[in-house]
């Protein structure tokens, strides 16, 4: 405690205060006060003898008292009792007390507590954070919130906290006393730490469970003891967490006597004793550590097994982050250099994907090589193509093999790891390291990626979403294919899982126990859509209606019937967008526009599924396409220039087979005029089409005039896309009614799935040599 003078009168000044002008005037204010407000029907004399009272206290004070801040007197006495006395006596004294506005709540409050003896913490005070200080604070809480918050003081009669009370294993001794104090001053002062009354109150009662008589260093001596105290607050049902808190302590605290004190001099046995101590106390910290992560496996096991988990849960992240994410990937394509947050954004989303979507185990991102990376295999499948990459989990046996495949997108993502990420963070990697150069997935410090649990932990943290390892993805997975009994939901997760076909068989053939489970599985189903047939728009059946026509596979047939909507709802908006991948703000509007309340479905569900109608040809005339020829607003493209071709067309992002990727743009004139038009500008001049129309007659678009009339600030890429054999496009011509007039549209389509910063081209029907 640090008392201050009030003031500093000169001792035995007799005219002070009389003769001071300060206090002459507060008094005289005093007076005004008492006839004014207080004491306004009192007599003259009352007044006067009030003010005199007081004047006479307060010239007592000065000479007598000092201030004393209440906050020293948490610190150094840990029971509100003690503080109490200890108040009462000051002001008896002339002292004055600052801060102690809650008081008369304190002493009320323990004038209850001791009537009514349930003077036990509450659960959230176990001990480590029930420090004296923070319970009282905390009824001073409790006393001051409305009724429905005190709901904690009745909460005291759980077994634990009874038996820990039982035990002994709150009384504490009080903090003003040596070693306790120093301590104190020592977690203050040199540690700056503003939790040390936790850790006061933890050490108070383990020295006091050492010995009741006086906090005292002599618990060094009986580490047998110290072992007992773990176990019987073990045995009483602590948590092994709160255990090992309680530990770390205890260490603390022996680690200041041994380190910040004079004891090696003043007392070297007992010096050398402590510090054996501290030695055996991280035995029995390792032991609890251990205890710890059992119990924490136990948790996960438990987690694990959650039945409510579904695979949206589990790749969140990878929705929520996947707008940054591709947009670093559209910068990828520009040559200007990523930020390492980007760079690091793109490595955490990659990792993410291979563990929750392909479901991988964290050592096969780990160990993945660069070899295994080049030497990834394409397979055809019925959407397109797909790359599938075998990874040796195990480097030091060849044992396991992971196969991830992964679709063209995806690929195409990794590439760009590959070829402009991985190599920036490779430029800060020890050159003698070979094992770096070998390993997949690095850093940005240049070394191999040392826990990818560890950084998808990190990245949901960051975009704030569950915490979902890929290990819990996989039971999921397998739990949600052993419900589905019918070939369609199967296929539906099959799909999702996006599993090689291989694999996917694998997942498929995963049934239900019995045959007879799944035939009576289907036959609820069956039953199911046909009461209650999968709409668009329409609700999911009301729980009592579902009981009642399948019973106990009520849950069962409705995921299905909900599944099977979200299916009808991600191609009813693909349906909106037949020829061009929309982008994700023209999904979000149209989902946005439909106003389906439940049972809903992201931009990321339908662009992940979106493919080019079938029947594209008859949708060459719908409005989202006619928008982009009439504006040339087409997106994904850039012009380069190269050396030999001139002028070229790149693509920034990847389009799927038989995707309208732009028009060749131009006026419509016929084949006579644009041959005439050719003629007249020279052999060589560009932008001239010829083709023949849907009535079989010749025709041209004339595209040599640049910048175009009708588009003068646009880039009309048809007219820039240089010729090749080995095309990727195909034009397709169209008749389709513009302001009610019949106008040929040149389309240019996907011959093949295209990926980002490859070249366009087509057939122009010339031999190369005529350029
Ligand atoms: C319609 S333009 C294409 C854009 C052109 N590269 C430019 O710079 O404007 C056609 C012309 O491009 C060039 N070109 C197209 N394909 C080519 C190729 N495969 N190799 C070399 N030059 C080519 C020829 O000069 C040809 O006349």
């Amino acid at each position: 405690m640090t008392p201050k003078k009030a003031m500093s009168p000169e001792k035995n000044d007799s005219r002070l205060p009389v003769d001071c002008k300060f206090c002459n005037k507060a008094f005289r204010k005093l007076t005004r006060h008492l006839n004014g407000k207080s004491m306004k029907d009192a007599s003259k004399d009352d007044i006067m003898s009030m003010r005199d009272a007081a004047r006479n206290a307060a010239y007592e004070h000065l000479e007598k008292g000092m201030v004393v801040d209440y906050r020293d007197l948490e610190g150094l006495l840990s029971l509100p009792e003690d503080r109490l006395k200890i108040v009462s006596w000051l002001e008896e004294t002339k002292h004055i007390i600052i801060n102690k506005k809650s008081l008369q709540v304190v002493a009320t409050h323990v004038k209850e507590a001791r009537q009514s003896k349930t003077s036990e913490p509450s659960e959230e005070q176990s001990l480590e954070t029930d420090a004296s200080e923070t319970k009282m604070e905390d009824m001073i809480t409790e006393q001051d919130s409305p009724p429905h918050q005190r709901e904690r003081k009745t909460n005291w009669s759980t077994k634990l906290r009874k038996a820990m009370t039982e035990r002994g294993f709150y009384n504490q001794h009080n903090l003003d006393k040596e070693p306790l104090a120093g301590y104190i001053n020592y977690m203050k002062r040199d540690k700056e730490k503003n939790n040390w009354s936790q850790e006061a109150g933890n050490i108070s009662k383990f020295l006091y469970y050492m010995d009741p008589k006086k906090p005292s260093l002599n618990c060094v001596r009986d580490i047998k003891k110290t072992q007992r105290f773990f176990n019987e607050l073990s045995d009483v049902g602590l948590a092994k967490q709160t255990l090992s808190n309680y530990l770390k302590s205890v260490k603390s605290f022996v680690r200041y006597i041994v380190v910040a004190t004079s004891l090696s001099t003043t007392d070297p046995e007992l010096y050398t004793i402590s510090r054996q101590y501290l030695e055996k106390l991280e035995d029995i910290s390792s032991t609890l550590s251990k205890q710890v992560s059992k119990a924490d496996v136990g948790k996960r096991h438990q987690t694990l097994m959650s039945e409510n988990t579904t695979l949206a849960d589990c790749v969140l992240v990878l929705n929520v982050a996947k707008p940054k994410f591709l947009e670093v990937f559209g910068n990828t394509l520009s040559d200007c250099p990523l930020s390492t947050e980007d760079s690091l954004h793109f490595l955490y989303y990659l990792e993410a994907l291979l563990m929750l979507k392909h479901m991988q185990c964290p050592s096969v991102v780990k160990n993945m090589t660069v070899e295994e990376w080049c030497t990834r295999k394409e397979e055809k499948t019925n959407s397109g193509k797909n790359f599938v990459i075998s990874v040796r989990e195990n480097k030091t046996g060849a044992q396991a093999v992971a196969t991830i495949s992964l679709d063209q997108e995806e690929e195409a993502w990794m590439d760009v790891y590959y070829k402009k990420i991985r190599p920036e963070f490779l430029k800060s990697c020890d050159p003698d390291k070979e094992e770096t150069k070998d390993i997949f997935f690095i850093s940005s410090t240049g070394s191999p990626i040392y826990n990818p649990s560890n950084d998808l932990s990190k990245f949901q943290r960051k975009h704030k979403v569950p915490p979902i390892n890929s290990q819990r993805t996989r039971r999921v997975s397998e739990r949600i294919l052993k419900k589905y009994s019918t070939d369609a939901q199967k296929e539906l997760v099959a799909e999702y899982l996006s599993h090689t076909p291989d694999t996917a068989e694998k997942h498929l053939k995963l049934k239900t126990t019995t045959a007879h489970g799944d035939d009576l599985d289907l036959e609820a189903n069956k039953l199911f859509q046909e009461h209650f047939p999968v709409t668009v728009s329409g609700k999911p059946p009301h729980k009592k209606m579902r009981i009642n026509l399948v019973g106990s596979n009520e849950k069962a047939c409705n995921d299905t019937w909900r599944v099977l909507q979200q299916k009808l709802r991600i191609q009813d908006v693909i349906d909106q967008f037949p020829c061009r991948r929309p982008s994700e703000r023209q999904v979000k509007k149209y989902i946005d526009r439909q106003e389906w309340l439940t049972n809903q479905i992201t931009p990321t569900d339908v662009l992940s599924d979106w493919k080019p109608a079938e029947r594209m040809v008859e949708a060459l005339d719908g409005p989202a396409i006619l928008k982009l020829v009439k504006s040339q607003r087409w997106k994904g493209l850039i012009v380069k220039d190269d050396e030999i071709k001139g002028k070229t067309v790149m693509t920034t992002r990847i389009f799927a087979k038989d995707e309208v990727v732009c028009d060749y743009h131009g006026i419509q004139i016929s084949k006579a005029e644009g041959k005439r038009l050719w003629m007249a500008t020279g052999q060589d001049a560009m932008g001239y089409f010829f083709y023949k129309n849907s009535r079989g007659q010749g025709c041209c678009i004339d595209a040599h005039t640049v910048p175009c009339p009708c588009h003068p600030d646009r880039v009309t890429y048809g007219r820039l896309i240089n010729h090749s054999k080995k095309n990727n496009l195909k034009p397709i011509a169209k008749t389709v009614k513009i302001d009610g007039k019949d106008q040929d549209i040149i389309y240019l389509k996907a011959t093949r799935p295209i990926l980002c910063d490859e070249e366009l081209s087509f057939d122009y029907g010339v031999r190369l040599k005529s350029f």
